[in-house]
């Protein structure tokens, strides 16, 4: 037997999708486009009949409303909704806010291939004066100061998105509940790797579009079996 418990959504277009700018932890809103490829997410749920117990997502609202929009429109405003940090989108140290062409034009296609999609190499850090730290922004005051990051690698975002993983999300699988998360391109790249062990040159390669369902199925021992897009 097997368990469709999960379902996995990268956030609808941001603003700074749209410009072609690095976002990481910076809060910016959904375009029109991506309410729009949200709503499309949730015409797919319901197309296949999908039904939720629980949801979680980040603290950032391209995340978030995301989340409300699918949440609404297939009828399921009331379950729970859970926010925490560790689905935030990889923290992209001084890159955020940057246009991605431009950096590429300045530092070199290889370079920003690097910063972007290697596992282990992280974008030079932003210091902890800068108005963008997060450790500046109340919504992170219960972070322990050493976990709050200036950048990240893919590696250190896979590290609090698996340890969220097991603690919080996997336990209710194990208890047969149907979980929706919304997340972030990177957040959720990570998160797949665990899941499908995917190695550190393969995940190089792997993308996800804004708005497009992923479906997860376990076995009956809860061991990850196959994903597919709807
Ligand atoms: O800017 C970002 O935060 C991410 C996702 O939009 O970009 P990339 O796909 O380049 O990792």
């Amino acid at each position: 037997m097997s368990h469709q418990n999960l379902i996995l959504i990268r956030h609808g277009e941001s603003l700074w999708n749209q410009k072609n700018q690095f976002t990481g932890w910076r809060d910016i809103d959904l375009s029109q486009k991506g309410e729009q490829e949200a709503l499309q997410a949730a015409m797919l749920l319901k197309k296949h009949n999908f039904k939720f117990d629980c949801s979680y997502t980040s603290v950032l609202k391209r995340a978030i409303h995301s989340l409300w929009i699918i949440l609404k429109n297939i009828q399921h405003s009331w379950i729970p909704v859970k926010k925490d940090w560790k689905l935030n989108e990889r923290h992209y140290g001084i890159l955020e806010g940057l246009n991605k062409k431009a950096v590429e034009l300045k530092y070199g296609t290889e370079q920003m291939h690097q910063w972007r999609r290697s596992f282990t190499i992280c974008p030079p850090k932003i210091s902890e004066t800068n108005v963008f730290f997060p450790g500046n922004d109340c919504r992170y005051n219960n972070i322990p100061k050493s976990l709050i990051p200036t950048s990240e690698s893919l590696k250190d975002t896979m590290k609090r998105v698996v340890t969220y993983w097991n603690t919080t999300i996997l336990p209710e699988i194990k208890k047969d509940k149907k979980i929706l998360i919304v997340a972030h391109g990177n957040s959720l790249r990570s998160l797949i790797k665990y899941l499908a062990n995917i190695n550190d040159n393969e995940i190089e390669k792997i993308e996800l579009n804004t708005g497009v369902p992923i479906v997860y199925e376990f076995d009956s021992t809860y061991q990850p079996k196959k994903y597919y897009t709807l």
